[in-house]
């Protein structure tokens, strides 16, 4: 038996996966909270991780119903980026700073400034900086709390910080290390120049976690932890990684040729290469995958997160909110939506607002409004795979995961938008299934990573959404409509 844990931005995500039965006998969730504060500050309590994973792990295990002695390993996935600054007794000298938390764009800027520039980041790391990543979040907390500064003692991430209070063990993998900002992703190493650049009186080597390869253990079970959770002895914890490259695991891109699409608080778009990649567009992020190779991702910041704000304005469950985008035509009445409601990342534009453009006496109702932030939404990933190029381009199928892929109608329009096939994998949450699969190939000598996502990654034919042509034409037109909006407002070229 293997668990797979999935700490996303807005709850923890725990899965009981029998290898040998190939099946998954238990999910289970817990929230955490966000605190949003002024100039896009997005910050949570990694103690809350753990809670919520204790949790979850409960829940799950029980609905398993199985001998908790049989869990051999666990994997841990996380919401990439997080800065998790530790003092010397392994505390958390400020909440984490998250992937959204856009108070540090100056920062980010002043960094790839002085890293030499677009063509300087992408010599020295393989990608272009961008906000959001944990290299501006440093810089920000030397600059506004110096004294939180000074007593760091180590820099982690999300995944890793769970993997620390599992095993007592601070490492990290290049998956999640990519996401830094002071990682070669080519070389797959820390790049103690950058770092130099962004905190120069910490000492790389004492700060920075200890880089392990994807197949190899961050350590074991601590005996407290074991105690606590009702585990046997030698549990191992698996390296783990950043919640895209574990989806990708578990939606079983670990091959070129397959896109991974999330609906999360985030929205992303992947696909596997063999080859660290050089993109045309500096929002590609050549990060690396969690099981080897590379796993260049386009990452929106308005996906759920735009959702739920216009749900929750008009007071409306998941089903309601349903039954208002049904309502609406394609094109939502001519309602134009850009999301950006906390900044966006790609394009980039860290400090934009939100817009709802095109509204008129008739077409300003709940149902329009709905539909126009899920289509605009959906619009931002579809030019994500733009950006993306030819990796996407040859994608015959796209495996669509994250909370936003539980609507029928949803998985519909990212079909038309894309002209694609989408199907959703069974299991509601890839990221914990693929830290589950990355455990049992950590743990298990004798099983490639390719056979146990066999094993594991079943498609939910239900789920299955083939392009209708008349949609496609229609979003064609509305999708230029929002290209244009995107010029007219932010003079992102088309
Ligand atoms: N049927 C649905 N339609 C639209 N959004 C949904 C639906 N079901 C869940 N969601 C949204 O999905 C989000 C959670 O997605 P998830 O991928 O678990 O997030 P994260 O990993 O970022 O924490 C929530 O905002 C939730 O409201
Ligand atoms: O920043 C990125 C990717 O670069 C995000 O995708 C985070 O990894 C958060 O993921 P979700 O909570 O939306 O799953």
């Amino acid at each position: 038996m293997y668990i797979g844990v999935d700490c996303g931005t807005q709850s923890t995500k725990v899965v009981v996966v029998d290898i040998d039965g190939e099946a998954i006998l238990g999910e289970a969730r817990r929230p955490h909270r966000l605190v949003e504060g002024e100039n896009g500050r997005r910050e949570q309590q990694p103690g809350e991780w753990v809670d919520a994973f204790r949790g979850a792990f409960e829940e799950a295990v029980s609905r398993a119903g199985i001998e908790r002695r049989a869990i051999r390993a666990i994997g841990v996935s996380g919401q990439q980026h997080g800065m998790v600054a530790l003092d010397a007794a392994g505390r958390p000298v400020h909440p984490a700073k998250l992937w959204c938390d856009t108070e540090t764009a100056a920062h980010n800027a002043a960094l790839v400034e002085r890293l030499g520039g677009p063509a300087g980041c992408l010599e020295r790391l393989g990608l272009v900086l961008q906000t959001g990543y944990t290299a501006s979040k440093i810089a920000w907390l030397r600059e506004t709390n110096p004294e939180a500064y000074r007593r760091i003692d180590a820099i982690l991430l999300p995944h890793d910080y769970l993997n620390y209070w599992l095993t007592g063990e601070k490492v990290a993998e290049a998956g999640d290390a990519s996401g830094t900002g002071y990682f070669d992703t080519r070389s797959r190493q820390w790049r103690h120049d950058a770092f130099a650049e962004i905190a120069p009186e910490l000492d790389p080597e004492r700060v920075l976690p200890r880089l392990i390869r994807s197949r190899e253990p961050a350590g074991t079970l601590r005996p407290e932890v074991a105690r606590e959770l009702g585990l046997g002895d030698g549990v191992l914890v698996a390296s783990g990684g950043g919640d895209n490259m574990l989806g990708a695991i578990g939606t079983g891109n670990i091959v070129p040729g397959i896109v991974t699409l999330s609906l999360g608080t985030s929205g992303t778009v992947c696909a596997y290469s063999p080859e660290p990649v050089r993109a045309e567009s500096d929002m590609v992020a050549n990060f690396c995958a969690s099981h080897g190779g590379w796993l260049p991702l386009i990452c929106t910041m308005n996906v759920t997160s735009a959702s739920t704000l216009v749900r929750e304005l008009f007071a409306l469950d998941l089903a309601a909110f349903g039954e208002r985008l049904a309502t609406a035509p394609i094109g939502a009445e001519g309602v134009t939506v850009l999301p950006f409601f906390n900044g966006e990342r790609v394009p980039a534009l860290p400090h934009a607002t939100a817009s709802f453009l095109g509204l008129d006496s008739r077409n300003l109702t709940q149902a329009s409004l709905c539909r126009a932030v899920v289509e605009s939404a959906t619009f931002g990933l579809r030019y994500g795979l733009e950006l993306l190029g030819p990796l996407a381009a040859g994608a015959s199928q796209i495996r669509l995961i994250g909370g936003g892929a539980k609507s029928t109608l949803w998985r519909q329009m990212v079909a038309d938008v894309t002209a694609t096939q989408v199907i959703c994998p069974q299991v509601t949450d890839a990221a914990a299934l693929g830290a589950a699969l990355q455990a049992a190939w950590c743990e298990r000598a004798d099983l490639s990573l390719a056979a146990l996502c066999d094993r594991l990654v079943h498609l939910d034919t239900n789920s299955l959404a083939e392009p209708v042509e008349a949609n496609v034409h229609a979003y064609e037109a509305v999708y230029a409509r929002y290209r244009e909006a995107l010029k007219g407002h932010h003079g992102v070229p088309n």
